[in-house]
């Protein structure tokens, strides 16, 4: 039945009932695409989990791997020992196979959000749901992965955004990180109203968006390099301690600029097929901007991270990082 709750989510037409249970747990889909399991059990370790995916519609991967953790469930092999909130974002989206229908839904996670439209609405139906879990758990350790691919290739094709302050990051959460193979993680230099920032900002849960890999359409991903990450996701829902490695495998970066899409006439000054986190010398032209000018690197090279000319006037077009040294 767990299996069945991606395809139903994706086509409504299906029958399944809202509530239910399976070998080692209940689960209870409170609105469409929110899945709550409650264990029967759960483990003096357990932390409340949030597992989302689909935030943006085109990025499948993360679709696909919440799919084989849930088949492990339902089949037994894996025993749920923690209450999980599970998440397919942009419905709509999903279904389209794009990126957003209207507006990009992980720019909305903000309390007291004004706007409004199908995008907004669901930015404020998932806050609910956030709220709702974390307060029904209170008192366990909260914690939030957000599960994305990027637009392109990366010279690091698995990492993760650490959302801006809020809680400080355990350090057990980046031994847990390099053993799910992710090879970078980048720090957020200020608030972005992502959807981890969310669940870190307002309720100080260990928090992250993760890049697995590049988007792709359902079939075409690399799945065999989420084996590690596959095996996290299995640990945690356990309510067991998960792997740990050594974080010197992991390269550390920091935001030190946003650059802003402000005019109409936006342009990139270097390839589209340029991979994430690539450097540019100081100088170098990035961007050009009809209401700016010119962007250029200033004294220090920067790396290149989600550069995208297409995004909405006022939106980020790219992230400029530098590295920085490991958390201690
Ligand atoms: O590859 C891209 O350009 C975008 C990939 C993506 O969706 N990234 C997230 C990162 C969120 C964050 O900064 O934490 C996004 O842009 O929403
Ligand atoms: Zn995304």
């Amino acid at each position: 039945m767990l299996g069945e709750w991606l395809d139903w989510t994706l086509d409504e037409q299906r029958d399944m009932p809202r509530q239910g249970s399976f070998a080692s747990g209940r689960f209870d889909i409170s609105a469409p695409g929110v899945l709550r399991l409650t264990p029967y059990r759960q483990c003096p370790d357990a932390r409340a989990c949030i597992f989302s995916a689909a935030i943006h519609g085109n990025e499948t991967a993360p679709v696909e791997l919440i799919g084989a953790w849930l088949s492990e469930l339902e089949a037994g092999t894996l025993t749920l020992g923690a209450p999980l909130l599970v998440i397919l974002g942009n419905i709509p989206a999903l279904k389209a196979q794009q990126r957003f229908i209207q507006t990009n839904l992980n720019r909305l996670f903000e309390r007291g959000l004004s706007v409004s439209g199908d995008e907004p609405d669901r930015a404020r139906q998932l806050m609910t749901a956030v709220d709702d879990f974390f307060s029904d758990n209170a008192g366990l350790p909260k914690l939030h992965y957000d599960l994305h691919t990027a637009i392109r290739a990366s010279l690091y094709p698995r990492f993760v955004v650490e959302p801006y302050r809020g809680s400080a990051t355990h350090s057990e959460q980046w031994q847990w990180l390099a053993a799910a193979d992710m090879q970078a993680v980048l720090h957020q230099h200020q608030h972005s109203w992502t959807f981890s920032h969310y669940s870190k900002h307002y309720h100080g849960a260990q928090s992250f968006t993760f890049e697995l890999g590049q988007v792709a359409p359902f079939g075409q991903n690399d799945m065999a390099s989420l084996t590690p990450m596959l095996a996290l996701l299995g640990r945690l829902s356990e309510g067991t301690k998960p792997a740990e490695s050594a974080i010197e495998a992991v390269t550390f970066f920091r935001v030190q600029h946003e650059l802003m899409r402000h005019g109409d006439n936006f342009m990139l000054c270097f390839d589209d097929d340029t991979p994430n986190f690539t450097r540019f010398a100081p100088g170098t032209c990035l961007a050009n901007d009809s209401q700016t000018g010119e962007y250029r690197v200033g004294d220090t090279p920067l790396h290149v991270v989600f550069p995208n000319a297409n995004v909405e006037i006022g939106a980020r077009a790219a992230l400029l990082v530098v590295p920085c040294a490991p958390p201690t």
